[in-house]
């Protein structure tokens, strides 16, 4: 898609030139070693309860910059990290953005999740101010985005990674990281973060021979280097390895323990149930669902095939009476949803259930209900199966 702003470099690395040698090395593999470089020092303090004031942030390698911390003759922090209400963005006649509201509580990770083409760019894009809205308000940080001076306000404390990298191509990955870092008051070690991602051994690669996962968890270690108390971070696992997707889930908790606000897109549902403490579900440019992924995805189901010779329809009529279940027929299934995790005390009722009635069964099984099963609900297509 058109993204505006492709091509050109991130904003916080423009001014990055240099020539560096052609990079013809192995690809390396992720440094299992460096996995405690970053953490930080003290013991890693649990993340507040949602609606929770923002943690105290630590002095740890990941933690927040340095300063006084909030209390008497400071302003408290903002409960929330971003709040977006009313939101419209269109390009050209189609709007693409209708009437979005958006709350990412502070120190937490918010997942916005969506089908390609949902409108989740365009909403962060908005929210980083990279994109003017056409309506609505975002207030970032406890400020109004649009406010005069609250751009340049923000720049220190807001982290950004975009969908495309926005990194330059000619300087070599550690200079690019070196630089940005340097524009920063308290920025994290740079040798510990290129470790931590993998990306030691190409550090002195030229950006455009990175390949497009390395050049991904690149853009992810500039959109950290500055210790950014709110990170944004398009897409920031797709199309990696599943090693390289770890030690970025991996950083992102680190970060989220050291009290960063984390707001993130992804149109990978595992992604959203592994990491998110909320999850905002879009679809058309609205929000269609929000809550935790337990909320969203709600309970688990067993899974009854008919044996041989027997209605589904009466599989259903013996299941039905048990308590607190839904029972519904697709595709020659019975479906038994049961609020909530699935215990041996519910599993064991219904196959007592179906024994008392004399159908048994060919087979049982249990499924847990996901994201993925909560977006076909409400719309009834699904999200984009590839990276799964
Ligand atoms: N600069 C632009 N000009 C015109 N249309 C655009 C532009 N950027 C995005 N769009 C369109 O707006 C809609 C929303 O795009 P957006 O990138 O915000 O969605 P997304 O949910 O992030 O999708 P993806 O997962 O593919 O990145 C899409 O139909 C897209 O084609």
């Amino acid at each position: 898609m058109d993204r505006g702003k492709q091509g050109e470099p991130h904003p916080a690395v423009r001014s990055v030139t240099g020539r560096a040698p052609a990079y013809s090395g192995p690809v390396p593999a992720l440094d299992p070693a460096a996995g405690d470089v970053l953490r930080p020092a003290q013991d890693t303090p649990t993340p507040a309860p949602a609606g929770a004031p923002a943690p105290v942030r630590t002095s740890g390698p990941l933690a927040g910059p340095s300063g006084p911390p909030a209390g008497v003759g400071s302003p408290a922090p903002p409960a929330a990290a971003l709040r977006v209400r009313g939101l419209r963005k269109a390009y050209g006649p189609r709007e693409v953005v209708r009437d979005l509201d958006l709350t990412a509580a502070a120190g937490r990770i918010t997942a916005v999740l969506g089908p390609n083409g949902a409108g989740k760019t365009t909403t962060v894009e908005c929210c980083e101010g990279l994109r003017r809205p056409d309506g609505g308000t975002v207030e970032v940080l406890g400020l109004d985005r649009a406010a005069p001076g609250a751009a340049a306000r923000l720049r220190e404390r807001v982290g950004v990674m975009l969908q495309d990298g926005g990194l330059p191509m000619a300087p070599r990955a550690g200079a690019v990281l070196d630089h940005v870092a340097a524009l920063h008051t308290d920025p994290v070690d740079t040798g510990g973060l290129l470790a931590r991602l993998g990306l030691t051994d190409v550090r002195g690669t030229p950006v455009r021979r990175l390949s497009g996962g390395q050049r991904q968890r690149l853009a992810l270690a500039v959109a950290v280097a500055g210790r950014p108390e709110l990170v944004f971070l398009d897409e920031p696992s797709a199309g990696l390895d599943p090693q390289s997707r770890l030690a970025v889930w991996d950083l992102l908790r680190e970060l989220r323990a050291a009290g960063t606000s984390i707001v993130l897109t992804t149109h990978l549902m595992t992604e959203a149930e592994e990491l998110a403490d909320h999850v905002v579900v879009i679809d058309d440019g609205r929000v269609i669902a929000e809550g935790t992924p337990a909320e969203l995805t709600g309970g688990s189901q067993v899974v009854v095939s008919p044996p041989p010779g027997t209605a589904p329809e009466d599989v259903r009529g013996a299941l039905e009476a048990l308590p607190g279940v839904e029972v519904a027929v697709a595709a020659g299934l019975v479906r038994v949803s049961v609020a909530g995790p699935l215990d041996a005390g519910a599993l064991s009722a219904v196959t007592a259930a179906l024994v008392a009635a004399g159908l048994g069964a060919a087979g049982v099984t249990v499924h847990r209900r996901t994201l993925e099963d909560t977006f076909l609900d409400l719309t009834g297509r699904r999200l984009r199966e590839e990276d799964r």
